[in-house]
């Protein structure tokens, strides 16, 4: 939507109340359409940007609601303190049921809040002090300035203000370093654990900055209300907020706002028109909600949102603009100290895995010394990559020990082994699709900047964000993909997404660069690109460990080989004397004879090539 729309949208919204002509009905509707859409901007990020999904979400509503029903009602206090301690005791509740079911994957997630939504139903229900089932009365109006907001007409724009800003706060969010992260959520945890990013926390993150926007809404309702009972905080609203997600589009901010109009809209007018042509008062318009969202989900599973975007755009000839120049220069990142040309980086000691009675990897020992790129080679199934996963912490080792840099890292999660300065690529391409790549490798540098959810929603992070895209722009111009910034990475080819994962990996600031078939995917061209960016990033003092197939890039690239057959090491040392060797040279034959090309200078600068 362009600015113009939504100025006239804000402006629409601020005239209706103002006007003597608008019902009040309209008013009411509006003022439940902006409560509901305070929750669905929670799911928003919940569910629709990292993929947890609640239906426990009335019942935060419902903690916000009451505590402030019983302080302002039983103690007195004022509305304003009563929120303040909703959104504690909110916080605390949240986190405390996020810590315990966010651990909880597949169906047991969408179960456990199930469960969690119920049992506060029930308590609810069930309290003395709350009222039992009949709730709680008599909840005096929120004043502003001693304005009172018991008129609709008033508090109607308390919501819309509280609604617009969560609007902002969340949209914020999305677009920041902790933002990428939690985009990060849904299809792409296990890679970024490996940039050092903590997972279970930004879980833990979105489910409270829901629960409180739903605390909000639930302020906001009891002091429209002015009485609450267990009723709106039970399931059947939490699965109707869910749908209201759902229905208008997760992938923006305006979809809440969106989803919410519909849904409470259609309801309410099937409530009204069902009766009357089918002459019954029988609950029909249930049954008809149902079959509407069947086709919904048949037929807009990206939700109304985006629909409704693109068909403005054909109305208004609008094609989307995408940005060329890159971000504007920035203040560059602190790097981390490097160890001297040399000296021992990486020390594997007769690492060992056994899968059941298969040995894939049989006690082996290499090291790596700062400048030096080692390759690791071998026919298919000799180890290379349950090497490589052991020494990344994906795999636990039977045995023996990796040191980087004097720390263990056999004994370390990939998230630790990250922060100590190791930067990886994947055999196989783990990005973030829908996002463009800047992003993804901005995502790499996670670790190099600390900005914290609440800055990042409130915009104050920009200078620190700056830094971040001015470092992931080096990093991709640096490897060629400069052209591509605000592309979707996605819609890059196979061999330029590799190269992707290699400037996220550098934007990590690591002194170890280990890469898991790099050159796979490649054009000539591509890989003596490559080759060219690693024999600079050697000669800055950076070591890096490459599994490869491509012979041809191996022999002109490294300076050590370790070659490996069925889990043990063959040989070792330089490419000029692997090659010669016949134990080598019978494992290549007696296996993917076409890997092998004996035809290759003994030394010499990287040149890459094909096999
Ligand atoms: N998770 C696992 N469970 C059981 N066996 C496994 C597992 N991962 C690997 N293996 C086995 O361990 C051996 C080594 O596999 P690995 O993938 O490390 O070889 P590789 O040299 O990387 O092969 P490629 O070049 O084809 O990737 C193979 O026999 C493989 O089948």
């Amino acid at each position: 939507m362009n600015r113009i729309l939504l100025v006239v949208v804000v402006l629409v919204l601020a005239g209706l109340p103002l006007a003597s002509s608008t019902p009040e009905f309209w008013i009411t509707h509006l003022n439940y359409v902006g409560l509901a859409s305070l929750v669905v901007l929670g799911l928003l990020l919940l569910t629709g940007v990292g993929g947890l999904t609640s239906f426990g979400q009335a019942a935060f509503v419902g903690i916000g609601a009451y505590t402030t029903a019983w302080l302002t009602t039983s103690i007195g206090w004022s509305p304003w303190v009563a929120l303040f301690i909703g959104l504690a005791v909110t916080f605390l509740v949240a986190y405390v049921l996020g810590a315990i079911t966010l651990r909880l994957s597949g169906h047991y997630l969408p179960l456990g809040t199930l469960a969690w939504s119920l049992s506060l139903y029930y308590l609810f229900g069930n309290l003395q002090f709350l009222g039992q089932y009949d709730g709680i009365a008599g909840i005096a109006p929120i004043r502003i300035f001693g304005l009172s907001m018991g008129n609709g007409r008033y508090i109607y724009y308390l919501i819309w203000v509280a609604v617009l800003l969560a609007m902002w706060a969340t949209r914020n969010l999305l677009d920041s370093r902790p933002g990428r992260a939690i985009r990060a959520l849904k299809s792409g945890g296990g890679m970024a654990e490996s940039f050092g990013i903590n997972m279970a926390n930004y879980k833990v993150i979105i489910f409270v900055y829901a629960a409180l926007l739903a605390c909000v809404s639930g302020w906001l309702y009891a002091h429209m209300q002015r009485a609450v009972s267990p009723s709106p905080f039970g399931l059947n609203y939490g699965i109707e907020y869910l749908f209201m997600a759902v229905v208008g589009g997760a992938g923006s901010v305006w979809g809440a706002v969106l989803g919410s109009t519909l849904i409470l809209t259609l309801k309410d007018q099937l409530q009204n028109v069902l009766p009357k042509i089918l002459d019954t008062t029988s609950n029909f318009e249930l049954i008809v909600f149902g079959v509407l969202m069947i086709l919904v989900l048949q037929y807009a599973r990206d939700g109304v949102w985006p629909i409704l975007a693109s068909w403005w755009n054909i109305l208004t000839g609008r094609t989307e603009r995408r940005r060329v120049a890159p971000p504007p220069s920035a203040p560059a990142l602190t790097k981390r100290p490097r160890p001297e040309k040399g000296s021992l980086v990486l020390d594997v000691q007769e690492i060992r895995k056994e899968f059941g009675g298969l040995v894939a990897v049989n006690d082996i020992s290499f090291s790596l010394k700062a400048g030096e790129i080692m390759g690791l080679i071998g026919p298919n199934g000799a180890g290379k990559s349950t090497t490589f996963n052991l020494i990344t912490g994906v795999l636990p080792a039977t045995s023996g020990k990796v040191q980087f840099l004097g720390e263990r890292l056999d004994i370390l999660p990939s998230r630790e082994i990250a922060r100590l300065g190791v930067g990886r690529t994947f055999q196989h391409v783990q990005l973030l699709p829908t996002m463009t790549v800047l992003e993804n490798v901005a995502l790499g540098a996670h670790l190099r900047s600390r900005v914290g959810v609440l800055s990042a929603a409130l915009r104050v992070d920009r200078s620190e964000e700056a830094k971040l895209l001015h470092e992931a722009t080096k990093q991709l111009q640096r490897v060629g993909l400069g052209d591509y910034l605000y592309e979707q990475a996605g819609n890059l080819a196979l061999g330029q997404q590799r190269i992707l994962e290699i400037a996220r990996a550098l934007a990590a600031d690591p002194v170890l660069l280990l890469l898991d078939e790099p050159a796979a995917g490649l054009r000539y061209k591509e890989k003596q690109e490559l080759a060219k960016v690693l024999d600079q990033l050697r000669l800055e003092g950076m070591s890096i460990l490459l599994v490869e197939h491509d012979m041809d890039f191996v022999m002109n690239l490294t300076d050590h080989l370790v070659v490996m057959d069925f889990g043990t090491k063959l040989a070792e040392g330089k490419p000029a004397d692997v090659q010669q060797n016949p134990a080598v040279l019978a494992a290549y034959l007696g296996g993917i004879d076409d890997d092998f090309d004996f035809d290759v200078p003994a030394t010499g600068t990287a040149q890459g090539g094909l096999a």
